[in-house]
């Protein structure tokens, strides 16, 4: 049987070389991925379109020796799903008609995951057109980080808007994460049935909260939904990835019982040495500037990074999205020096 060495290092197996995927690696700094997202009308419509998704994220395994395709879509078809209509404009991040007190109560679970259908069939397509040594990942968005779009209707630099709701309407804030922990374990267990060997949950907003709204909007909400997706998928493999989560990571990997931690890239490199257990995985964390500046500025962090985690499970990726504006030969050079160097 071939192994798939992503699946196996997220299972806690340390490898020679470390695994490598990279967030965001369908996108627009690939002209092909333009092209077809030019075909697909919005880009919810290309989301919801399991021939062209399909398509999208293959294209990066065609280019780059990466280790695991990451299922195409967004961590907002969950409120598009639960009726409260996502937009994206051109040139613009996603739009929404924000929630209020009242209109949490009016979000639609029933029919949800049938909303879903066109992503899970893209997940059954990719498992079929995959090669056995490739690891596919799901996902889907944390609560909270979802929470602060359905709330704020829009990204916003400080989640002030949600923030502010979870300490001024904590009932309703609660109501809130119930429906979206329960959507999203359906949403998950739904992708792992579907295909996927992993799921990634994307806490994007980890940061700005002071410990006791971390413990109740971060961790809670994300071991609920890792103990829901294990009650039904026993040792289903998760990844969490709680970006900004600073002094809160160890606490996050401890209480959640993700089997890796995502690393952002202001994590200093000694961290995982100094603060958490060293049988844990993790994947991360090149700055994904570094990946667009190229030459020495990259090269250099890239063995640091080796280096420094290469006595644990490790799993190369940038600490954060790839931008639109990175030259792919620096994405080239990036998978060589990880397989090699
Ligand atoms: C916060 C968040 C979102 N979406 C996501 C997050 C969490 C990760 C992170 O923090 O980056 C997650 C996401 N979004 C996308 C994926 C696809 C899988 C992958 O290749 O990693 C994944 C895993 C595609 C996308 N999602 C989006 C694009 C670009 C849209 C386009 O092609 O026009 C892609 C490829 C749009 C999107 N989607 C979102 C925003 C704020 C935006 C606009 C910003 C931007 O344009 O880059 C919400």
């Amino acid at each position: 049987m071939t192994k798939k060495t992503l699946l196996a290092t997220v299972l806690g197996e340390r490898q020679e070389t470390p695994p490598i995927w990279i967030m965001r690696q369908a996108g627009r700094y690939l002209p092909e991925y333009r092209e077809t997202r030019a075909k697909a009308g919005s880009f919810l419509d290309l989301c919801y379109n399991p021939e062209l998704a399909t398509e999208v994220t293959l294209q990066p395994l065609r280019r780059f020796d990466l280790d695991a395709a990451i299922l195409f879509s967004d961590i907002l078809v969950i409120p598009d799903a639960l009726g409260q209509k996502v937009r994206f404009e051109q040139g613009e991040g996603p739009t929404l008609d924000p929630l209020t007190a009242d209109s949490v109560d009016r979000l639609e679970r029933e029919g949800a995951l049938e909303h879903l259908a066109p992503v899970l069939e893209t997940v059954r397509r990719l498992r079929a057109a995959l090669s056995p040594e490739k690891t596919l990942i799901g996902f889907c968005g944390s609560p909270w980080t979802v929470a602060t779009y359905m709330l704020n209707g829009r990204g916003s630099p400080d989640q002030w808007v949600a923030r502010r709701f979870a300490l001024e309407h904590p009932e309703a804030f609660a109501r809130l994460m119930d429906v979206l922990v329960e959507t999203s374990v359906d949403y998950l267990v739904a992708q792992l049935e579907a295909g996927a060997d992993v799921v990634q949950l994307f806490e994007s907003w980890a940061l700005n909260l002071d410990d006791a709204a971390f413990a109740t909007q971060v961790i809670e909400p994300n071991r609920r939904i890792v103990e829901g997706v294990r009650a039904r998928v026993p040792n289903a493999p998760i990844i969490g990835f709680p970006r900004g989560a600073a002094g809160n990571l160890r606490r996050y990997a401890e209480m959640t019982g993700v089997n890796a931690l995502g690393l952002d890239y202001a994590t200093p490199l000694s961290f995982p040495r100094e603060h958490l257990p060293q049988d844990l995985p993790v994947q991360g964390n090149l700055d994904p500037l570094r990946l667009v500046i190229g030459g020495e500025a990259m090269e250099r962090r890239v063995v640091e990074i080796k280096q420094a985690f290469a006595d644990r499970p490790h799993i190369f990726n940038l600490g954060h999205g790839i931008v639109p504006e990175t030259p792919i030969a620096h994405v080239e050079r990036l998978v060589n020096l990880v397989k090699t160097a």
